[in-house]
Formats: C-alpha cells, sequence, structure tokens
C-alpha cells in the first residue's frame, strides 16, 4: 500500500508543510484533493512525523528543529462505544480502527461517500490520524480525566489560563465526555472536586473581589456585594426549587466528591443525574500552591446560539418565562474580547459549582434531532476564574487572574439531514462558527509554520466562538482539544471531516502571545514594508510595554495616517496574494476537473466498444442462422429439382427406347406410314422438347451457380446489414427464378406426358387427333418458344389453302386427271404419313385388323393411286410441329371441291 510523500530529514520545507495541512484540510475547507493521490492519507500532529514511502509511517515524538521547546497543542482522541440499537442497525462496520495508542486508521465503508470519491481516484479510501493519545470505547471517565484535565487543574492554580474544548459530530459523546451522564461524571464535575480539594483551607473568604473585563479584577462596594451575595442565594435557591419541584433529588457532596441523582421531568434528566465514585478521585492536596496565596473562585456559564450569547445564570426572579437577553461581545483595552455584562458568580465547594452550573443547563438550548435525542444545539462555555489573592497586598487586591474555560462546541452536522427549519438555522450556524474555527487555527498553523513569510490574518472576528476563544490560541493560555467520535458507519463521511479538521489542531504549537489588530498596526507602523519579520522583537517589546503598545488612542493624526497608508498597501498586497491563490485554485480545479472528463470519456468509450462487440456478436448469429435455414432451404430444393430431372431423364430414356424398339416390332406395311410418320414427327417433337429439358437445365445450373455465389457473399463478413438485405434480394429473385424454372419443368413435363401419351395412341386416329390438339394447346400456351410454332402453323394453314384451291381446280378439270391411284395432291406427307402413298403396303394381312379399319373408316374413298414415297423440298423445310399438323391432317374427302374451310373444320 502506497503511502504519501515523506521528508526524510523530518524538518519540512514550507510548500511540504503547506501540503500537510492542504491535506488534512482540503475537504473542509474548500480545500481540493490533488491529482494521483496514494491509496492512504497520512494526517499526523508532527512536523517531523512523516510517513515511509516504503514501509509505515513512523510516528516520531514531536521535536521541531525550528521551533525550540515550544509545546505542541495536546489533541485527544476519545472514540465512543456503540450502543446496542447502533450494533442491531449493522453499525458496526470497522471503519474505525485504533493502531496504536496515537495513530488512528480510518476505513470507508462501501455506501459512504468517501469510498465513491475513492473508487473515481479522487481521494483515498483508508486514512491514517495521530493524535497526542486515542482512548478506545472501553476508556472509563475517571482514566479519561487523569490523562487529559487533571495536570490543567494544577496549571490553573499555578496561574495559567486553560482551555479545554470537545470536537466532533453530532451525538459523538461530547456532552458525555465534559458533563457526565447517571453515574459516569464528567471532565468538568470531576475537575471541580479536585480543584476543591487542592483549595481546601486556602479559599478567599470575601467576596470583594470580583473579575471583569478579560482578565481584570474589581473591588467591589459592600452593596455590590451585597447584591453578588443576592445573586448567588438566588441561583443556588433556583436549583434547590428545582430539585424540590422533582421527582427525586438527591445531592451528596460527601467524602467521596460530588455526587447527585435528581430525576426531572425533563431532557437533562440524564446528564444532572451525574455523580462520582466516592474512590473515584485519589486525594491531591495543594502542597504545590504558593505559599500564603489565597484563592477566589467565580464561574460564569454562557452560551452561543445561533450566533448570539446568552447568559445562562441570568437568573430570574420571577421564574416567569421571559425573552432572553443577548449579551455583546467587547475588546478591552488591550484588544482582548470579553463579553459584556456577563453574570460571575463566586462559588466556595464544588458542590456548589456543580449546582450553578446545573442551574445554567436547565436554560441552555437542547434539542432532539434525528441523530441525538438529547443534542445541544449551542456552544457552551463554562469559565472558572482564580483570584490569586496576597494576603500581604492591599486589601483586595489581586495579585493574578488566571482561568479554565470548559467550552462544548455543539456537533457539526449535515444541514440538509435536518428535517426543521429551525434545526437546520442551528446547523448552518453551528457548522459556520466550526468552519471558521478550522480557519483560524490553519491560519495559526500557517503563521507558525511559515515565519519567512508575512503572516496571515487570522479571522478570529468572523465568528463569536473564535472572538471569545482568541486569548487562548493567541498566546494567553492553552489549548486543549479532546475529539469525539461515533463509530457508526453511517456517519463516517462526517467523522472523516472532523478528524481532518481536528489534524490541523495537532500541527499547531503553544506559541508566545501573538499580536492583536491593535498591536498589528502598532508593527505595521514600525515595519511599514509589511514583512512580518518582527515576530521576536515584538515578542519582547509586548513583555515589555504590553499596556503600552495596546493602546492605539496614543498615536497622534499623522500616525494613524501613516498607519492608514501601510494598512493600504497591506490590504493590496493580501488582495493581489488571494488572487494569485485564486488562480492556482482555479488551475487546480481545471486541471482536476480535465482528468475527471477523460477519465469518463476512457469509460464511455470502453463501454460503447463492449456495446459494439455486443451488437456485432449479435447480427453475426443471425447471419449465420439465416445461412444456415437458406443453405437448408436450397438444398432440399436442390434435391428436389435433381429428382424431378432424374425422374423426366429416366422417362426420357425410357421413351427414347421404346421409340427405338418400335421400328423393329412393328412390321413395314401400307398402313405403317402415317403411323411411322407420326412417330417421327413425335420423335423429332420429343427430340425438341428434350432440347429445351436441357436449356432448361442448363438454365437451372446456371441458377445453382447464382445461389452458390449467393451463398459466398453471404458469408463474407462485414456490412452485416446491407449485405444480408442485399442477399434477401437476390435470394428472392432467385427463388422467383426458381419457381418459373419449377413452373417451366412442370409444363415441360406436361408436354412429355402428352407427347408420351399421343405416341402410345398414334395407333387410333381420332385419340392421337385429341391428343395432338391437347398438345397443341399446351404447346400454344409457350408463348415465346411456341412463336415460330405458330408462323410455322400459319405457314402451313397458308400452304393448305393453296393446296385446296389446286385440287379444286384439278378436279374441275376431268379429263387431265389420272384414271386411278392417283390421291389428290393435299398432303402428301400425311399421305405418306398415314399410309395412303404408293409405297404403303397394300397387303391387309400386314395391318392391324383394327387400324386398317380406322383408317378406312377415316378416309373411305380414298384410294392410293398416287405415290408419296419421297418428300418434297416443302416438307424438308417444315419444322417439326408443322410435319405433326401435317400429320393430323385427313386426306381430302372425295367431294369434288375441298375448302380450306372445310379442312379447318376436320380440325
Ligand atoms: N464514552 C461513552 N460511553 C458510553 N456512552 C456514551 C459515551 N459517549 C457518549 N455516550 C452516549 O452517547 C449519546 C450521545 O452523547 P452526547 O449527547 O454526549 O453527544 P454529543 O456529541 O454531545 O451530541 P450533540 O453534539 O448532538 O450534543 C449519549 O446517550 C451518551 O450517553
Amino acid at each position: 500500500m502506497a503511502l504519501s510523500l515523506s521528508s526524510p530529514c523530518g524538518c519540512p520545507s514550507d510548500e511540504e508543510e503547506e501540503m500537510a495541512v492542504f491535506e488534512s484540510t482540503a475537504a473542509e475547507h474548500g480545500g481540493l484533493a490533488r491529482p494521483g493521490l496514494p491509496e492512504i492519507s497520512v494526517i499526523s500532529p508532527g512536523l517531523d512525523t512523516r510517513p515511509s514511502i516504503t514501509g509505515p509511517k513512523v510516528a516520531v515524538k514531536p521535536q521541531s528543529c525550528d521551533e525550540g521547546a515550544a509545546e505542541r497543542v495536546k489533541v485527544f482522541l476519545r472514540i465512543r462505544p456503540l450502543t446496542d440499537t447502533e450494533r442491531s442497525r449493522g453499525e458496526e462496520q470497522g471503519c474505525v480502527a485504533i493502531q496504536d495508542e496515537e495513530t488512528l486508521l480510518l476505513k470507508a465503508p462501501n455506501d459512504s461517500q468517501n469510498m465513491r470519491a475513492a473508487e473515481r481516484g479522487i481521494t483515498p479510501s483508508i486514512h491514517k490520524f495521530s493524535f497526542t493519545k486515542i482512548f478506545g470505547p472501553e476508556t472509563a471517565q475517571q482514566q479519561f480525566y487523569e490523562s487529559t484535565m487533571k495536570a490543567m487543574i494544577n496549571d490553573v492554580l499555578r496561574g495559567e489560563n486553560r482551555l479545554l474544548y470537545t470536537y466532533g459530530v453530532t451525538n459523538s459523546g461530547k456532552t458525555y465526555t465534559i458533563q457526565g451522564s447517571g453515574r459516569e461524571a464528567g471532565l468538568l464535575p470531576r475537575a471541580l472536586v479536585s480543584l476543591f480539594r487542592k483549595l481546601q483551607g486556602r479559599l478567599y473568604g470575601g467576596m470583594n473581589l470580583k473579575p471583569v473585563l478579560y482578565q481584570d479584577v474589581r473591588q467591589l462596594s459592600a452593596s455590590e456585594v451585597k447584591a453578588e451575595e443576592i445573586r448567588r442565594n438566588s441561583l443556588l435557591k433556583e436549583d434547590g426549587n428545582s430539585r424540590c419541584t422533582g421527582t427525586t433529588t438527591i445531592w451528596d457532596s460527601g467524602i467521596g466528591g460530588l455526587s447527585a441523582t435528581t430525576t426531572f421531568g425533563t431532557q437533562l434528566e440524564d446528564t444532572d443525574s451525574v455523580c462520582l465514585e466516592p474512590d473515584s478521585l485519589s486525594h491531591s492536596g495543594g502542597e504545590d500552591l504558593e505559599e500564603g496565596v489565597q484563592f477566589s473562585i467565580w464561574v460564569s456559564f454562557y452560551e452561543i446560539y445561533n450566533e448570539f450569547l446568552y447568559d445562562l445564570l441570568d437568573a430570574s426572579p420571577s421564574q416567569q418565562p421571559r425573552k432572553r437577553v443577548t449579551l455583546r461581545l467587547s475588546d478591552d483595552k488591550q484588544g482582548n474580547p470579553y463579553v459584556k455584562d456577563l453574570t460571575w458568580i463566586q462559588i466556595r465547594s464544588a458542590e456548589e459549582a456543580w449546582r450553578i452550573l446545573r442551574v445554567g443547563r436547565r436554560n441552555q438550548s437542547f434539542a432532539s434531532t434525528h441523530l441525538n435525542q438529547n443534542s445541544s444545539r449551542s456552544h457552551s462555555i463554562f469559565s472558572l476564574r482564580v483570584l490569586h489573592v496576597h494576603p500581604g497586598a492591599n486589601s483586595g487586591q489581586a495579585m493574578h487572574i488566571s482561568e479554565l474555560t470548559v467550552c462544548d462546541l455543539a456537533g457539526s452536522e449535515r444541514c440538509k439531514d435536518q428535517r426543521n427549519g429551525e434545526r437546520m438555522k442551528e446547523a448552518n450556524n453551528i457548522n459556520t462558527s466550526l468552519l471558521t474555527l478550522g480557519r483560524c487555527i490553519a491560519a495559526l498553523r500557517h503563521n507558525q509554520s511559515n515565519k519567512s513569510r508575512p503572516p496571515q490574518v487570522v479571522p478570529f472576528r468572523d465568528s463569536k466562538l473564535t472572538r471569545v476563544l482568541q486569548g487562548f490560541f493567541c498566546g494567553r493560555g492553552t489549548s486543549t482539544m479532546v475529539v469525539n467520535i461515533n463509530p457508526c458507519a453511517s456517519i463516517y463521511d462526517e467523522t472523516l471531516q472532523a478528524l481532518k479538521f481536528s489534524a490541523i489542531a495537532t500541527q499547531l504549537v503553544h506559541g508566545p502571545s501573538t499580536k492583536t489588530r491593535v498591536a498589528y498596526i502598532l508593527s505595521l507602523l514600525r515595519d511599514p514594508t509589511g514583512n512580518g519579520n518582527d515576530s521576536t522583537v515584538m515578542e519582547e517589546e509586548e513583555d515589555e510595554s504590553d499596556v503600552d503598545d495596546g493602546d492605539i488612542t496614543m498615536l497622534d493624526t499623522k500616525a494613524l495616517l501613516q498607519a492608514i497608508d501601510v494598512l493600504k498597501r497591506e490590504v493590496q498586497r493580501q488582495r493581489e496574494e488571494k488572487e494569485v491563490l485564486e488562480a492556482n485554485v482555479r488551475e487546480q480545479v481545471v486541471s482536476e476537473m480535465m482528468e475527471v472528463i477523460s477519465r469518463m470519456q476512457d469509460g464511455f468509450s470502453e463501454t460503447l466498444d463492449a456495446e459494439r462487440a455486443l451488437i456485432e456478436e449479435r447480427y453475426e448469429d443471425k447471419i449465420n442462422s439465416l445461412q444456415k435455414h437458406l443453405k437448408k432451404f436450397y438444398t432440399q430444393e436442390l434435391k428436389e429439382r435433381d429428382q424431378e430431372i432424374e425422374a423426366l431423364s429416366a422417362a426420357l430414356e425410357e421413351k427414347k427406347k421404346a421409340n427405338e424398339a418400335a421400328p423393329m416390332t412393328v412390321p413395314p406395311g401400307d398402313s405403317e406410314g402415317p403411323r411411322r410418320s407420326q412417330r417421327v414427327s413425335t420423335q423429332n417433337e420429343l427430340g425438341r422438347l428434350r432440347a429445351e429439358l436441357d436449356q432448361c437445365r442448363a438454365e437451372l445450373c446456371t441458377k445453382t451457380q447464382e445461389v452458390t455465389k449467393l451463398k459466398m457473399q453471404l458469408e463474407v463478413p462485414g456490412s452485416a446489414g446491407t449485405l444480408t438485405s442485399a442477399a434477401d434480394r437476390k435470394l428472392e429473385e432467385g427463388q422467383r427464378n426458381l419457381r418459373q424454372l419449377r413452373l417451366n419443368l412442370q409444363r415441360l413435363g406436361l408436354d412429355l406426358q402428352s407427347g408420351e401419351r399421343a405416341c402410345c395412341r398414334n395407333t387410333g386416329g381420332e385419340r392421337l387427333r385429341h391428343a395432338l390438339t391437347a398438345a397443341d394447346e399446351t404447346l400454344a400456351k409457350q408463348g415465346q418458344i411456341l412463336m415460330e410454332l405458330q408462323n410455322d402453323l400459319m405457314l402451313v394453314k397458308a400452304d393448305l389453302r393453296r393446296k385446296a384451291q389446286t385440287l379444286a381446280q384439278t378436279q374441275s378439270l376431268p379429263p387431265q386427271l389420272p384414271p386411278s391411284g392417283f390421291a389428290v395432291p393435299s398432303m402428301p406427307g400425311s399421305c405418306k404419313k398415314r399410309g395412303c402413298g404408293a409405297g404403303a403396303p397394300s397387303d391387309p394381312e400386314n395391318r392391324p385388323p383394327q387400324k386398317r379399319q380406322f383408317f378406312q373408316s377415316l378416309f373411305p374413298s380414298r384410294t392410293p393411286t398416287r405415290k408419296y414415297n419421297t418428300r418434297t423440298a416443302e416438307d424438308a423445310n417444315l419444322t417439326p410441329s408443322s410435319r405433326i399438323l401435317r400429320s393430323r391432317q385427313p386426306s381430302p374427302p372425295p367431294s369434288p371441291v375441298v375448302t380450306p374451310r372445310n379442312l379447318r373444320g376436320k380440325y
């Protein structure tokens, strides 16, 4: 698994530093993931904690080479356990894994946005984070307190300012961590108990010293003290009243510390019933406290709700609900922000502190959201100020003031998940202030790591939250962050964003006091070039003349005008810087978009290719099946044709044999003349039909070749659609031709059959005439083929007419006619064929009796007076059909005149 780049020396360059911040904060601060991301992103607190390319990350304890001994901001991670309901919902998918005490692995579940982005190659699916310490779900409250907050109490009592704030997605356990639930007291009650145990016997008895402004102390007059006393008592009474009206209230601040069990009919029920086990707090005395100093403890509690500040300890004597008064934020002379008119209550025990806290919690904004039944809709800030009072000093003079602030931030959440308009507005405000906090931390980090460059303006003023916490980030105290996460898979993406945010905080160091705005302006006046390279000098100067430097009213008009000029230049410079930055960002956006588009293009063309291949495959299958069917069909057709042809050939052959055998069996005689001539004529006809059959065969062969050619064309791949349609057309044409051929063949077959029938019946004149008439009709139907026959027929008819006329003329001249044996020369051929010629056998024995009778009855008056044993030239020119027709013509009757009409009537 590849890891992100590392610097082997452990001291990264400015660019690398920026990159680390960019990588860890890109998503929530509008940054961009860079192309070519590794599979795993590594986000670690140490500037010198660098992942190795070849091996696993080696976490090195923070030791910056250029930051000396500056202490790093502590960021603790706490993972809350899954509830039974969450388990049953299948939220446990192992997306949060503790690698060691400092390293956490986040693996994107399948249905997360992060996984979808990872699948597109935009971001890694596994993230590695490092923290000061990681606490798993099994961590007890006491253990967590000891590792995180216990030391802070000592620091505060030593006079230092400390901030602890929780950060995380909604329902991740922030309130549980700060306040606790049920018997599991959180950090704050434990800290209060611990503090007062340390201060046993060291509390300042008076109430005349009160914290004011940012960190000032004011001596109160007697009447003011009285007013303070009344306010304090009323608050404690309020808590008492609440307890009395509740069903069960037990408050015990006995030896074991603080314990309370309260059951209210409100949503605060759980959090109000916090208790500490007697043995959970080890005794820790105040041995290390400054000798002789007494301590006065004051607390305040307020919330930032929808960017408005509300005092949670603003006791209402009437107990009637009234419109809440918003508080204002002001700056003191040094430009330090403070909450104006905030209620500060002096407390003398942990019990009192806790009771005050409970009163405040009752005023706090909670609501039920889809993720948390009792969700904090505001950032709540509980502050505890410790006045270090020197007994030797003038009455009421505080030697020093220190502060412990515990901030329970509202959980970040997706606005779109909120269905209620009010909840959505709250979520929006929460997210905006958290975003500003992130931007402040990022700017601070940038300024710390890029000292050679002009400092960025830290946008503390952009939200109320960052303004009130500003001092802790600017050197007037230190901050500790507790990141709470919920290991549910369904909120993985939000958890990832929260961790990325916290990753920047892990890179912060507790620097010396940074400049306030006034101080910043003054520094610019001292160094009009605005290089900002005077941090060390400024810090030293600030220490010496803090008050003087902060008073901008000391400057005269000229200096102020000069300051304005310098500021204008600074604004111009920063604007240019931003423009360059924007151009870079745009460039990166464009290049990344281009990459995404090209990836999409690749994807589309791949899909297109696959589709094309699929369609081609389908069409090839279709063509193959079409070819198969056509092949089958034509094979069948050819087979049938072959069979028909074979049958016809066999019939022809048989007929041929029969015809060849006929002259040998039939003895020559007078009556055989016409039969033979008819047979010859029929044979000729058959010969002609055979020739036609051969021609048809040849045609069939050609068609078969065409079909084969078509088949071959069908087998040629490519341009399937056109080829198929062309093949279809050709095949249809071929089929039509074949059908035509089949018809022709059938006709020919019929002709042959009728010819054969005629041949068989050539002994019966009438039947022969009928057969020939039928053949004639059949032949007449063959338009083109019989055209010639028709012509011939016309010729023959013309000839007959002529002969009939000649005959008529001859009969009208009796003396010129031969006496006997001379027949009318009407149709020599036909006479010859029908046995009327001189060469015809006259012996009645040689003729078949029935046939001779038939001929005699047919031609009763004819005598073979004239021989037609030789063919005339006219005969030689006759076509077979003409000859058949002539043979069909009977001998002229003995009537004196034979007209063509009469002859035609015979037919
Ligand atoms: N470490 C823990 N052990 C047991 N239960 C816990 C733990 N952390 C949180 N819970 C439980 O999880 C639920 C949500 O916790 P909590 O209300 O503290 O979340 P939150 O982060 O403050 O939410 P929001 O931001 O919405 O106020 C509570 O029921 C709480 O008791």
